[in-house]
């Protein structure tokens, strides 16, 4: 017992000292990890909110995108929070009641007032951008377009947020925010990663874009966007086909098919054993038919079904021309196209439609999504029709359309090859935000996505705490180290006898 005392007292470790500097010491490495980890922690977000109005030419949404609120210098991730679809056709359709336009968006409008909080609706901005539907009434008529537009802002202006103005986006616009939108959310522009080519198929009109490999933009600069975004400079190859997106190219195939004015119609696109009765004024009304209208045709024609992919494809391609190119290589109409680069994300009426077709596996050679369609055209229309009483008798009658149109546009338009239609992906979202051009809209009109990289701090914040933490304990240790003088004295082991 008393050797125990004694080897007490003598150890150094035991002193009131030591222990009260070993305690401090502990204190002090404690505090210093602590506030090093809750001062770099991200703190309980708040948040900033966007809302784009996307007035589509079929149907009008309303999409709204928020971001961490403190990251004030656009470095934050923006996602998409909400989106609601306005229900009714699109803007453009109220061309004969304006007023109608704006009521349209009421609904979707009080949605985004309870989503966003209230505390943020005045700094909160309000965009509306109008694609194909709004430029083909804008050509049709001029000032039915503008009342649309003035009965859409009185509208907007009614509710409390930011509003930024709306208006018609041109066909390069379109084209390069939804390669932007594509980027940003798959984190290649920041990463300054090889991008993916956008595909976008609409109702009223269609894009492409992509980063082609050397590309001599002096070719044609009408179809060119430069970007610098994040110290990285991008040479975009953009073009928008108005009247190619699916709905006016189907005008245009029925246009084409009773341009001698028949009582009935025998289409290849429809299954066998459909039958509608179809208005020649009705389908004659667009910008991209009116000048095809047949002079002696009756009121209406019986448009059936005779389901032949193939022969849909003939039909489908007379709608391109591929006779004049007055580029080194064109698409089609004569439209200046450098080689295909790279993978694409195909996106809106592209996945709608290969989605219900189960034709959006990638690794379904193109021969086989034929194969597929030329089954899928042929099935009869009472069949379809049975198989699918959930799908909108509309939308179920044009797939095998829609798909022989897709097919042929990336292959005999764009030139995609069985190889390259591999590197297409149709996708709807990434990362929980949709695909389409009003993320990348609204990026651009806030500065959300800076032209230089920004200065991100040294470390990462897991690295900074674990060297913090290394460092204490270095010094802690030395600290111990340097009360040596006191440590001979113990070094002799006590004899326990
Ligand atoms: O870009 P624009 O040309 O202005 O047109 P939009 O923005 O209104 O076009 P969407 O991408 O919303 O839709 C493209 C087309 O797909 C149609 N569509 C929407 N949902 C669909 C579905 O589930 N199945 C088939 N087609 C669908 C829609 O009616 C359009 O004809
Ligand atoms: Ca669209």
């Amino acid at each position: 017992m008393s050797a125990q005392r004694e080897m007490k007292e003598k150890n150094p470790w035991h002193t009131p000292l030591t222990i009260i500097i070993t305690v401090i010491g502990v204190i002090a490495i404690v505090a210093l990890v602590t506030v090093a980890v809750l001062q770099n922690r991200p703190v309980p977000q708040k948040y900033k909110y966007g809302i784009v109005l996307d007035a589509g030419s079929s149907h009008t949404a309303l999409y709204i995108y928020e971001w961490p609120a403190e990251k004030d210098n656009n470095t934050g991730r923006v996602e998409q929070k909400h989106s609601c679809k306005v229900k009714g056709k699109g803007i453009s359709s109220y061309a004969a009641e304006p007023e109608k336009a704006g009521m349209s968006l009421t609904e979707c409008m009080r949605e985004a007032e309870m989503q966003v909080p209230s505390r943020r609706h005045q700094e909160t901005p309000l965009y509306l951008g109008a694609t194909a539907g709004m430029r083909l009434l804008n050509i049709e008529n001029r000032e039915a377009s503008d009342k649309v537009f003035e009965a859409v802002e009185k509208a907007l202006q009614g509710f409390p947020f930011s509003y930024q103005g709306a208006r018609i986006l041109s066909g390069q616009e379109e084209g390069a925010f939804g390669w932007v939108t594509v980027n940003y959310l798959d984190d290649r522009l920041k990463q300054g990663l090889e991008t993916t080519g956008a595909l976008d198929l609409g109702g009223a009109s269609t894009q492409i874009s992509f980063v082609p490999h050397e590309y001599d933009i002096s070719e044609s600069p009408s179809n060119s966007v430069a970007f610098r975004l994040y110290g990285n400079d991008y040479n975009l190859y953009t073009h928008s086909f108005l009247c190619y997106g699916k709905d006016q190219v189907l005008r245009m195939a029925l246009a084409h098919q009773t341009r001698s004015g028949p009582v009935t119609m025998s289409d290849p696109c429809f299954h066998p054993g459909y039958s509608v009765t179809r208005n020649y004024n009705a389908l004659y009304d667009s910008p991209c038919v009116s000048e095809r209208k047949p002079k002696e045709a009756p009121l209406n024609f019986t448009h059936t079904g005779v389901g032949n992919f193939f022969r849909c494809q003939e039909v489908v391609k007379t709608l391109f021309n591929f006779t004049s190119c007055k580029y080194s290589r064109c698409s089609f109409n004569g439209i200046f196209q450098p080689p295909l680069q790279g993978s694409f994300g195909a996106f809106s009426a592209y996945y709608f439609v290969m989605n219900f077709l189960n034709l959006t596996d990638s690794s379904i050679p193109l021969e086989t999504v034929k194969a597929n369609l030329a089954n899928y055209c042929g099935t009869p229309w009472n069949q379809i029709k049975q198989q699918h009483p959930e799908v909108k008798e509309k939308y179920l009658a044009e797939y095998c359309f829609s798909g022989t149109y897709i097919v042929t546009l990336l292959t005999e338009g764009y030139n995609f090859t069985k190889e390259t239609f591999s590197k297409i992906k149709f996708i709807k979202e990434i990362k929980g935000s949709d695909a389409g051009w009003t993320l990348g809209y609204m990026l651009n009109l806030t500065n959300m996505i800076p032209a230089e990289a920004p200065d991100s701090p040294p470390l990462p914040h897991a690295g900074y705490v674990s060297i913090v933490t290394v460092i204490a304990l270095l010094l802690f240790i030395l600290f111990i180290l340097s009360l040596r003088p006191i440590w001979p004295k113990c070094s002799k082991k006590p004899q326990i006898v």
